[in-house]
């Protein structure tokens, strides 16, 4: 693992998870690790929050200030000053060791929220006081529950620029939202502050103290995930980076199970199935010997080119996982105000399925109605163009183009497509009818 210091290109690319060569240590598993991450309205504050915070459990030695602009950091988002990446930061506190993910609040990038808030085992909501609840703090509340964050924790910010009647209004509508989409509304915590005060150094009671309360509430309401250590070992890809000279590193989270360096492992997804081994682990700028469920790490395969494996594939226990092509899911068409789309839509469109970090063409068609109405549930069958990985239960979304059309949960496994339903598929409307009609 030594030699994988050799190579800066790849640590410049994948510094949020793997080291740069002098800073390197060996990781220290001494407090449980917990993945958090900052939602809500574009502007409310999300990465003022994420750069207080860090600022703030700096001073504790607990964290490693980042300035605004060290989170915000690409220049694609400097030039149009909105987030478009999801960024990783790691803290502590007494009680835990945070991976922290801010979402990008802007519409068009609901796509990364969706895949950084599958990393989530509980959200930070921002709510600007001056705002109050806006359209994309209901769709990424939505959107937090259909992908499963159960645990919510909010942030009214910027109390430094309303009053407190505001932030008692904004709390009551927050509460009854969040009621309304399914989360326990009444319990959930609500810390009001203001994250460039405690970021400033200015005003400590709405500043640095928000800041200690709301990790206080985060320590103790969004539990610390039961890890499935014991099952065969998963992790979906996020990103894949080759290292001259010395082979491929994939980046992920590892979902359940336990890594060791030397391990066999498969990659599946695009119709394709890799087998080779882990030659090395690292997570958070430290090398490690093994990796347990919940860390966000980086891994060096044998043997494989980068070009053979692709974000959206996992990485699995051979034999464990299988793909799939045909599935049934249980989908909520969301209506205009949610961002969704404004007229009904009927059975063979095709739209863009969003799941774990994979996306894949999707032949959509109807079960049970003839029409799918915005702001409805409907029961949905859904033919992948390629197979990939998927697992009842599992949540994903789909979109057509830059609209999100609804978000869902696999019902449902099909047994694989035959090649004669897959051609009908693609023979457009009249024979993906007739497909339609040789699977009942
Ligand atoms: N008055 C006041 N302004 C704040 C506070 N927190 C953040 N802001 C300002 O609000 C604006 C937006 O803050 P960001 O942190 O970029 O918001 P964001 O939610 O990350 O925005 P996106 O990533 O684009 O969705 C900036 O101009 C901040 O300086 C606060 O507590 N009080
Ligand atoms: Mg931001």
């Amino acid at each position: 693992m030594a030699a994988l210091a050799t190579s800066r290109i790849f640590f410049s690319r994948a510094r949020n998870v793997l080291a740069a060569p002098t800073e390197k240590k060996v990781f220290q598993r001494d407090k449980p690790h917990c993945n958090i991450g900052t939602i809500g309205h574009v502007d409310h504050g999300k990465t003022t929050l994420t750069a207080a915070i860090t600022t703030v459990l700096s001073e504790k030695a607990m964290a490693k200030a980042k300035r605004y602009d060290e989170i915000d950091n690409a220049p694609e988002e400097r030039a149009r000053g909105i987030t478009i990446n999801v960024a990783h930061v790691e803290y502590m506190t007494e009680n835990r060791h945070y991976g922290h993910t801010d979402c990008p609040g802007h519409a068009d990038y609901i796509k990364n929220m969706i895949t950084g808030t599958a990393q989530m085992d509980g959200a930070i909501l921002v709510v600007a006081a001056t705002d109050g609840a806006m359209p994309q703090t209901r769709e990424h509340l939505l959107l937090a529950k259909q992908i499963g964050v159960e645990h919510i924790v909010v942030f009214i910010n910027k109390v430094d620029a309303a009053d407190q009647e505001m932030v008692e209004l904004v709390e009551m509508e927050i509460r009854e939202l969040m009621s309304q989409i399914g989360y326990d509304g009444d319990n959930v915590p609500f810390i009001s502050g203001s994250a460039l005060c405690a970021l400033e150094g200015r005003s400590p009671e709405i500043g640095v103290q928000a800041i200690h309360k709301l990790m206080a509430a985060v320590d103790s309401y969004i539990p610390t995930p039961a890890r499935e250590l014991d099952k065969p070992f998963l992790m979906p890809i996020e990103n894949v980076y080759s290292i001259p000279g010395r082979g491929t590193v994939v980046t992920g989270r590892l979902e359940r199970g336990v890594i060791k360096k030397g391990m066999d492992c498969e990659f599946v997804g695009y119709s394709k199935n890799i087998k080779t081994t882990i030659t090395g682990i690292e997570m958070f700028h430290q090398i490690l010997e093994e990796s347990h469920a919940g860390d966000q790490l980086g891994a060096l395969v044998r043997g494989v080119k980068r070009d053979d494996i692709r974000r959206g594939m996992v990485m699995a226990k051979p034999g464990t996982m299988k793909a799939y092509d045909d599935i049934e899911a249980q989908v909520y068409i969301l209506n205009k105000d949610e961002g969704g789309r404004s007229k009904p839509f009927t059975s063979f469109i095709q739209m863009q399925m969003f799941s774990k970090t994979w996306d894949c063409a999707t032949q959509v068609s109807l079960i049970e109605k003839e029409m799918a109405m915005p702001g409805e549930d409907a029961k949905l069958r859904l033919c992948l163009l390629k197979p990939m990985v998927v697992e009842q239960g599992q949540r994903f979304t789909l979109r057509d183009g830059t609209l999100t059309l609804g978000t869902g949960v696999i019902t449902k496994i099909n047994p694989r497509l035959k090649e004669d339903e897959r051609m009908l598929l693609s023979e457009g409307k009249k024979g993906r009818e007739k497909a339609a009609a040789v699977k009942k």
